[in-house]
């Protein structure tokens, strides 16, 4: 059985040109004019890009005494709608667990998602079998990510010592850490603050979050990043001052990756001084939104290459599940939703204002985080022999966006009234459509987990690099006699 996506404009990250595409199963056999094919998908007037990657998800994650609300099956569908083929969760160990026993458990859950996946492994506590655990991790099991979190503070939060062994370990494993860079101490501190000064609503949690705390704590992780030898990655990169330490490194040679969100890039603190509670809690999530100089800083790293994906970190809680935290902001459960809505909101954002062009789009949704994630040309590509995991982009298409309508399982969307323009016509998930004519017609199950091989070329560059630099011991012939 074939399929040809017919008479579309390919929009790549690098290329722009007209041509049909051929597709076998679930791979690109073909590129090119007057193909023909058992089913043909009229793609005239579209764009015919790389279904999005979406490398940052929360799916059913336990968390804040709770779990977020989209599970692999709502979160995957939302994921389909809105032009997204592929997300990656967090694997994430209680302390203590042994992270194969994790790994089990997020296997258990993914099997009904209708999308491919992948996880990164959290690294939520330190000993000697985690340490063991990661050779396993990156070797058998395909996963060659590691997440730390510098904040939660009594949670999942690592010490520096801990964060160092585990970046070190990862150099040896060619495997690359990720960062959520807050400080989690001054975090704790500013909220107990707070807290006892009676500001216990949900614009204190923003006001726990100050730009600092990132700043630092992203110049923390990329310096000892650097110490490890390892590349990095900074996971919702929301300001200036975590932007300005990745684009330092960077000009420094540093391999740092920045990853800001599509809710930092089209909204703004004010959420947070609405009148209405939950309005604001609903969008409480780590880090909080930021100012209109802060969004226009992570803007303009995208078209600039300093920072290289846009994300959406979707962990959604309903209304009463952010209730939790009615008299108290720390206990608001943290995260925000997106997946439907990332593709859309950017090109309405981006495209359309002329912030960004149809390739950059491309770039920061799909290809560039299928190199970062070593899954390239496999995923984020339209070439002979890629998965078939393919978004036909309408331009011309419109929506208001609305809970109503939303295929997540939530009861509010924290872009609802925002009109977009630019949805898919189609989407191909393995050669599957899985989106026709806007109408889903996704299968829960069908999607698969993605194995992902360990960093050959940077890992082999910055440990070269490493051992060259490393300090040696001065060879001295004469050395003076003790003078006691
Ligand atoms: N971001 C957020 O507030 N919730 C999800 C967990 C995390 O990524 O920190
Ligand atoms: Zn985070
Ligand atoms: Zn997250």
């Amino acid at each position: 059985m074939s399929t040809v996506i017919k008479g579309g404009t390919i929009v790549t990250a690098d290329l722009t040109y007209t041509a049909d595409v051929k597709i076998e199963g679930e791979t690109i056999v073909e590129i090119g004019r007057d193909l023909s094919g058992d089913e043909v998908l009229d793609a005239s007037g579209c764009m015919v890009m790389p279904g999005g990657i979406d490398p940052h998800v929360h799916l059913e994650m336990p968390f804040m005494g709770t779990y977020s609300t989209d599970d692999f099956e709502s979160g995957t569908r939302a994921a389909i709608a809105g032009g997204t083929t592929m997300v990656v969760d967090f694997c994430l160990p209680n302390p203590g667990q042994s992270l194969l026993e994790a790994l089990q458990r997020w296997d258990n859950k993914a099997g009904r998602a209708h999308c491919d996946y992948s996880y990164h492994m959290g690294i939520t506590w330190w000993d000697e079998q985690v340490f063991n655990e990661m050779k396993t991790i990156v070797e058998d099991k395909g996963i060659n990510t590691f997440k730390h979190f510098m904040a939660y503070k009594g949670a999942l939060m690592v010490q520096d010592d801990e964060m160092y062994a585990s970046f070190q370990r990862c150099a040896e494993l060619g495997a690359m850490p990720l960062v959520h860079a807050e400080n989690g101490d001054v975090v704790a501190d500013l909220s107990a603050k707070l807290l006892a000064a009676g500001n216990n609503g949900p614009e204190a949690h923003a006001y726990s979050r100050p730009p600092q705390v990132e700043g630092e704590a992203t110049n923390r992780a990329i310096m000892i990043a650097d110490m490890a030898g390892v590349p990095l990655y900074v996971v919702h990169t929301s300001c200036e001052d975590s932007h300005e330490a990745i684009r330092r490194a960077r000009q420094q040679g540093k391999r740092v990756y920045g990853e800001p969100l599509i809710q930092h890039l089209t909204l703004d603190e004010s959420e947070y001084f609405d009148k209405d509670w939950d309005h604001a809690a609903r969008r409480v999530m780590s880090p909080p939104f930021r100012n209109k100089q802060h969004q226009d800083s992570l803007w303009a790293g995208l078209a600039s290459g300093s920072l290289q994906v846009v994300a959406t970190d979707h962990c959604a809680f309903t209304t009463d599940q952010k209730r939790t935290g009615i008299n108290d902001f720390t206990k608001i459960p943290n995260g925000t939703g997106g997946l439907e809505d990332r593709l859309p909101m950017l090109w309405t954002y981006g495209v359309v204002t002329g912030r960004l062009t149809m390739n950059e789009f491309v770039a920061v949704t799909s290809t560039n985080i299928a190199k970062i994630l070593n899954i390239y040309p496999k995923k984020g590509a339209i070439l002979v022999g890629a998965d078939a995991d393919i978004v036909v982009w309408d331009p011309t298409k419109t929506k208001t966006i609305s809970a109503k309508t939303q295929q997540s399982a939530i009861d509010y969307n924290v872009f609802e009234g925002k009109q977009v323009q630019g949805l898919p016509r189609f989407t191909l998930s393995r050669g599957t459509v899985s989106l026709r004519d806007g109408e889903l017609t996704s299968k829960e199950g069908h999607g698969q987990f993605v194995k992902r091989e360990p960093y050959q070329a940077v890992g082999k560059a910055l440990s070269t690099w490493k051992e060259l630099t490393a300090p040696r011991k001065i060879e001295r012939s004469g050395i003076p006699a003790s003078g006691v």
